[in-house]
């Protein structure tokens, strides 16, 4: 089952940086919600404090109606998938292996066909498994990372800029996969991207954050349409741009 989440006048301070600036934010169990911006304005920061990477200075983060902090934190991260920025497999383990560490850390051993289940949910074959992460494309890393996350079972799918390293194509076909696990699998998925189009293209609700705020909060039909403001139109301007420039070339 999908899990909610409400960010409660969560501010995050590091000396003179103030990277969350009050966030207050409940997102419903079973969206798709992308977290876009300018770099440094509180994206990584707003995630990491759902799995406790950080602690806030001030505000609670619920999770299913619950403060993160008096939760247990082995059972809490099983119940949440966590893909990193850069990938970050274990590169003397195989893929497996990789896939099987979040369970196996607390007592449960993946079976090889539950691996190969994985596996196959991201496209790979099974028979990959047994090679090491040097031995796999990039994008292969990748799709092993998601499956990583998926690997406990997790209500909650954290993303952070998880197709950044990938080439476009590549990065298109995984961005539809996961879109379509969320759907499957009936999660709650968080995502960070740089990206504008792909943030429009895969989630139900945009959220666009500056300076440590979220200044935008819309569906990406009311992006498309004028909506969210200067910081938010601003980035839609980018894929708009792209696409006005393609049907120039098509006349
Ligand atoms: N551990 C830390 N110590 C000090 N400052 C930090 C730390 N982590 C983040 N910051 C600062 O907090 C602000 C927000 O950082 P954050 O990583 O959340 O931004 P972001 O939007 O995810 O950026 P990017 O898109 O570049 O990953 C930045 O100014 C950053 O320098």
């Amino acid at each position: 089952m999908a899990a909610s989440l409400t960010f409660d006048s969560v501010t995050k301070r590091y000396d003179t940086t103030e990277a969350l600036a009050g966030i207050d934010l409940t997102i419903e169990a079973g969206s798709f919600v992308a977290l876009v911006g300018a770099s440094g304005s509180g994206k990584s920061t707003l995630l990491k404090t759902i799995n406790r990477l950080v602690e806030p200075t001030t505000g609670r983060v619920l999770l299913d109606d619950e403060d993160v902090t008096t939760r247990d934190a082995t059972a809490m991260r099983r119940q949440m998938g966590y893909v990193f920025q850069r990938i970050g497999l274990f590169p003397h383990m195989r893929v497996g292996e990789n896939i099987a560490i979040g369970p196996r850390l607390v007592g449960d051993n993946l079976s090889r066909e539950r691996i190969g289940e994985l596996l196959e949910l991201v496209d790979l074959d099974p028979a990959m498994a047994s090679r090491l992460p040097e031995e796999l494309s990039g994008g292969q890393q990748q799709r092993v990372g998601v499956a990583r996350a998926l690997a406990g079972d997790p209500d909650l799918l954290l993303m952070d800029e998880p197709f950044g390293a990938l080439d476009p194509v590549t990065r298109d076909a995984l961005g539809t996969r996961v879109r379509d696990l969320h759907d499957r699998l009936e999660l709650t998925t968080l995502m960070v991207t740089h990206d504008m189009a792909e943030a429009l293209i895969l989630a139900d609700r945009v959220l666009v954050m500056d300076a440590g705020k979220i200044v935008a909060d819309e569906t990406p039909q009311a992006l498309a349409s004028g909506g969210g403001g200067e910081v938010a139109q601003g980035l839609v301007a980018v894929p708009r741009h792209q696409a006005e420039r393609l049907k120039e070339l098509e006349r």
